[in-house]
């Protein structure tokens, strides 16, 4: 069988009236599960869609198992499961109902979509919910719900559009647990603008802003290219304005002497700043506001 690989190569996505979503982006996939980072309108759901093959690109190419994708996205849908950002259910269906019903409208018969819908509750952990309508479940159990459905036709890809987006940490954990597990012996795509989403469970990240690709890495990769260039420093608040105009400053904590904060420099940014471990959240702010990584990482 063809090697398990999504390819994309100048993507463009300019909708009507101009709106330029996607500017030319390069990426690839392979199995294992990845971090789609970005801040709101980076243009995550965009590319999402389009690796669906809900809308088509502008530009560029699309290829899956090594094959055109725009051309037969037939063949991609087959393999695919996507979970969108505003997926809704029917509230008044409970969980086994609403997934026996898509199983039959994805043309599974009676009896695998009742034997495939069973396998997926009990995955997504929603059995004792199971006969309760949707209409009663908390927003961590409607997206589980969004994933038992993106697996029906048990995919090789499954692509997920911010599904922690309004759940409690305790839900958000038993999400990215469950993703993990499925990206074993799947490409698995999970977009969000948290880096706490991804930071325990992806071994692979992609940072998008502006429709571009800023950067891919390991988080490893990603946090060496800041060594040396993150700092802490507590400050009176009158001058962090000024801090904030010379450099990317990151977050920043009250203390009963200050303002204790993180700052992404070259050099120490105050007289008594200490240097700091770079983590993922320093990282992002790099990526995404264009602080200079250091120039052999960017090669
Ligand atoms: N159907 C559309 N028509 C016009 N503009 C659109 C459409 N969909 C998205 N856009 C615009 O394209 C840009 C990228 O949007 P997209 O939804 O892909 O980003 P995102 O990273 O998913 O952001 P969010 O998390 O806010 O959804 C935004 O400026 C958005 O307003």
């Amino acid at each position: 069988m063809t090697d398990l690989t999504i390819e994309l190569d100048g993507i463009a996505k300019e909708y009507r009236g101009g709106k330029r979503a996607l500017d030319g982006l390069t990426l690839s996939l392979a199995p294992g599960l990845t971090g789609l980072l970005g801040p709101n309108g980076a243009g995550k759901s965009s590319l999402m869609r389009i690796l669906a093959t809900v809308t088509r690109p502008t530009r560029g190419s699309y290829r899956y198992r090594g094959a055109d994708a725009l051309d037969r996205p037939d063949r991609v849908r087959r393999e695919l499961g996507y979970l969108p950002q505003d997926f809704g259910v029917y509230p008044n269906l409970t969980a086994r109902e609403f997934l026996t019903y898509l199983a039959a409208a994805k043309g599974l018969s009676a009896r695998s979509a009742r034997a495939r819908t069973d396998q997926l509750i009990e995955l997504v952990n929603l059995t004792e919910a199971v006969r309760r309508p949707l209409r009663g479940y908390s927003g961590g159990m409607l997206r589980r719900v969004g994933i038992a459905q993106a697996l029906l036709a048990d995919p090789r890809v499954l692509v997920v559009d911010e599904p922690t987006a309004g759940l409690d940490p305790e839900e958000r954990v038993r999400l990215r647990n469950l993703l993990g597990e499925l990206a074993a012996d799947r490409i698995v795509l999970l977009s969000t603008h948290i880096v706490s989403d991804v930071e325990a469970a992806a071994a692979d990240l992609a940072v998008l802003a502006h429709g571009r690709l800023l950067r891919r890495g390991t988080p490893e990769q990603l946090l060496r290219e800041l060594d040396g260039r993150v700092w802490e420093t507590v400050v009176d608040p009158a001058l962090v304005p000024g801090l904030q105009a010379r450099h990317l400053v990151g977050r920043a904590v009250r203390t009963g002497d200050g303002v204790r904060l993180r700052v992404l420099a070259g050099h120490p940014p105050t007289p008594d700043a200490v240097p700091a471990a770079p983590d993922l959240e320093d990282a992002y702010l790099a990526a995404v506001h264009g602080a200079p990584a250091r120039q052999e990482a960017l090669r």
